[in-house]
């Protein structure tokens, strides 16, 4: 190519650059009126609700229907995310909660779904996650529930039945693991390999086969591994990207997790109801008497009317010794004629059923 060539292709970049910031700024003063308009609308004493994630991922699937490439849809729709969260932080920015402390997967979650225009506190525990949100200290908080090969993140099914929250999404990330020392540790001299247990098992066959003898210690997340082996020259983290940059820790073996399509799925929780937008999913928490066909007599009413159950998992209940409660998801919007008759149906055999919430299916 040409010098002459790449500048006038430079120059057409120029004139683009120019168009396209032009119709940002224009989308963010529609945004602007959008918020002067629910505002001027809200009733006596109701508070505004500026995020709509309906509204959301109406736009995000939207923007894959139409995009015509190059660029791949999911790459366009990360593009209008923080276009979007931009957009909502000139009406309101939101303050959002994560399971930390920065670096963690749960960070690059929230970022994923709410984009980087927000303002993110990094919690020590899920249990705080849920407790600033019930503060109402931030306006929503995103706590990992479940990982494709290590099962259900307990502690956040157990705090589902301490408070009272409504679940408003859901997100999935794929998660690669990498084994991260500081500069000057060498392979043959670590001794120690920090990560949370979920890490740990998800890596267990790669770390038998390469590291048998070199003590697993389990810390608080695999942000907190990255964060102590920054100083330590015989101990090895197993973390993600984020950390590995937040930490500026050197990759020693990347990818090591067991199975390639180790994946978690986050909740966004908070305490708004989020309307249908005709491709929703419902979290439900059902406790039934402990007696024989329990189970069974649930799940017929999702069979019968055709509902598709995404996932079902049991917890011990608390309020008594072998009595459990069931966390059930599926596909549907609580306000479905369909899935409120579902919901009368099961309410009707069960001892409590409590709806989390229904919620978009992740776009991105
Ligand atoms: O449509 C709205 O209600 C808006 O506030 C606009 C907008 C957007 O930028 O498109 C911004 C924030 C909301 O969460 C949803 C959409």
């Amino acid at each position: 190519m040409s010098e002459q060539e790449l500048k006038a292709l430079r120059l057409r970049i120029d004139s683009l650059d120019e168009k396209v910031l032009e119709l940002i700024s224009e989308r963010a003063r529609c945004a602007q009126e959008v918020a002067r308009v629910k505002m001027a609308s809200l009733a006596e004493g109701e508070v505004p609700v500026f995020y709509r994630p309906e509204r959301e991922a109406q736009v995000l699937k939207r923007v894959m229907e139409r995009n015509k490439g190059p660029l791949g849809n999911e790459e366009m729709a990360r593009l209008f995310r923080e276009i979007m969260s931009s957009c909502l932080a000139l009406e309101q920015p939101l303050k959002v909660a994560y399971l930390g402390p920065e670096g963690t997967f749960t960070q690059a979650a929230a970022m994923k779904h709410f984009g980087h225009a927000v303002i993110s506190k990094p919690m020590a525990a899920i249990d705080e996650v849920f407790r600033e949100v019930a503060a109402g200290a931030v306006n929503f908080g995103v706590v990992p529930v479940e990982n494709s090969t290590e099962g259900a993140v307990n502690h956040t099914l157990d705090s589902f039945l301490e408070h009272d929250m409504v679940i408003c999404g859901e997100v999935e990330l794929r998660i690669h693991h990498h084994l991260l020392v500081g500069e000057n540790t060498k392979t043959d001299s670590i001794s120690r390999i920090y990560s949370h247990a979920q890490s740990l098992a998800q890596c267990r066959k790669w770390l038998d086969a390469h590291y048998p003898n070199v003590e697993r210690i389990a810390v608080s997340s695999n942000a907190e591994a990255a964060k102590r082996v920054k100083g330590e020259w015989n101990s090895a983290a197993i973390a993600g990207d984020m950390a590995a940059g937040l930490y500026g820790l050197t990759r020693l073996a990347e990818k090591i997790e067991d199975r390639p399509d180790n994946s978690t799925r986050f909740l966004m929780i908070g305490n708004q109801e989020v309307p249908p937008t005709g491709d929703d999913k419902t979290s439900i928490i059902v406790s039934m008497s402990n007696r024989p066909g329990a189970l069974h007599e649930l799940l017929v009413p999702f069979h019968e009317n055709g509902i598709d159950l995404t996932r079902i998992e049991t917890r011990p209940s608390r309020s008594g010794k072998w009595t459990y409660v069931f966390f059930i998801d599926f596909a549907g919007h609580h306000r479905d004629p369909l899935v409120k008759s579902v919901l009368e149906q099961i309410s009707q055999e069960a001892v409590a059923l409590k709806v989390l919430g229904s919620y978009p299916k992740a776009v991105l």
